[in-house]
């Protein structure tokens, strides 16, 4: 009987710069994984089965959550290509806390459509695929945005069209980035984070908000880090979202103060995270904000780097 396991890598959404057009995916370089994953296997009638450390934190019907939502919507768009499902016993192990800005739906959602696209025999292709994943994520957080969903999906950094196709394209790595992350154990919800950001900006900082994407892209194209570097600020959200995450101005005084090229909030927090050209400046930072940003026994931190590889799937050995 076909039996698949699919692993989605959390995402920094936004990357300080780029609010809902840039994202990167997360990899611990202690080789352990940060994301969720999905099995199904045949089954008689649909089931889902939620286990992992936060599965407790999850809506308590199996119907609210995301992935069934995915298995439906993914039924539906199968009958529109006149292609037959059968029923399957999805499980997923829930290894992102919710409302952490580490893309902890879209890791949920990628992982569920691309066990499904596997076990159905691939019926739809990649970009297909995003736009679906795109629909559940704005289903969810209250406006669609792929800036999670596709990092998570297609590894690397990840930059939005607009298009259908490509909905997004893959920039330049920097080989020596190294990304210090911490989760401070609150939940902060996507969509009221949303809710709080001005529903215009000002002529300077759409200004800003170009030159810095534009000279970003460039630079990395360029393997001008540095430059690169310069250029990661948040002018859209940082400074409406920073008020929902105490000790948020003192972790970045300290990431600067070692050292750090950036520092900003992932996705919409409470998630921060710090990016350094050297894993002893990450690993410092790392022990900073255990100390001192974590505020609860969920909370977390690892040093990172950004993954070429997206999601997996495979047989479950
Ligand atoms: N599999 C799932 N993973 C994460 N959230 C889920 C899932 N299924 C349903 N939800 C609900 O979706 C919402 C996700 O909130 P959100 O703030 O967008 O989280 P995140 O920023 O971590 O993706 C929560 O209300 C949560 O209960
Ligand atoms: N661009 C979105 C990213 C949200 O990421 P999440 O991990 O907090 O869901 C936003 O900034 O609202």
């Amino acid at each position: 009987m076909k039996a698949l396991r699919a692993y989605a890598p959390a995402s920094i959404g936004n990357v300080s710069l780029g609010f809902d057009v840039l994202g990167a995916a997360l990899a611990p370089v202690d080789g352990s994984r940060l994301g969720d994953e999905v099995d199904i296997e045949s089954a008689d009638t649909f089931s889902l089965t939620t286990v992992g450390p936060f599965a407790h934190k999850l809506p308590g019907d199996a119907d609210s959550n995301i992935v069934t939502q995915c298995y439906h919507y993914f039924c539906a768009q199968m009958e529109k290509v006149g292609k037959a499902t059968s029923p399957v016993a999805m499980t997923l192990s829930k290894n992102l806390p919710i409302g952490s800005g580490l893309g902890s739906s879209a890791s949920s959602i990628v992982a569920a459509f691309v066990a499904l696209n596997a076990f159905y025999d691939y019926p739809f292709d990649e970009d297909t695929l995003l736009t679906m994943m795109g629909e559940l994520e704005g289903q969810i957080s209250g406006s669609i945005h792929y800036d999670n969903v596709a990092p998570c999906y297609v590894g690397g950094m990840t930059l939005m069209t607009g298009a259908t196709s490509p909905v997004t394209l893959s920039l330049p790595l920097v080989k020596d980035w190294y990304y210090a992350i911490c989760y401070s154990g609150i939940s902060v919800s996507t969509a009221a984070a949303r809710d709080i950001l001005p529903k215009q900006v000002d002529m300077a900082t759409a200004l800003t908000f170009g030159r810095q994407l534009g000279v970003f892209v460039h630079a990395l194209n360029a393997g001008e880090n540095d430059l690169a570097a310069s250029v990661m600020k948040d002018v859209i959200a940082e400074p409406y979202r920073k008020q929902l995450l105490p000790g948020f101005d003192e972790a970045r005084a300290f990431s600067e103060q070692e050292g750090a090229l950036a520092f900003g909030i992932s996705g919409s927090g409470p998630t921060v995270f710090a990016v350094c050209d050297s894993k002893e400046k990450a690993q410092r930072i790392v022990a900073y904000l255990d100390e001192h940003y974590i505020q609860n026994e969920d909370g977390f931190s690892h040093v990172c780097q950004i993954p070429e590889q997206g999601t997996t799937v495979g047989p479950i050995a």
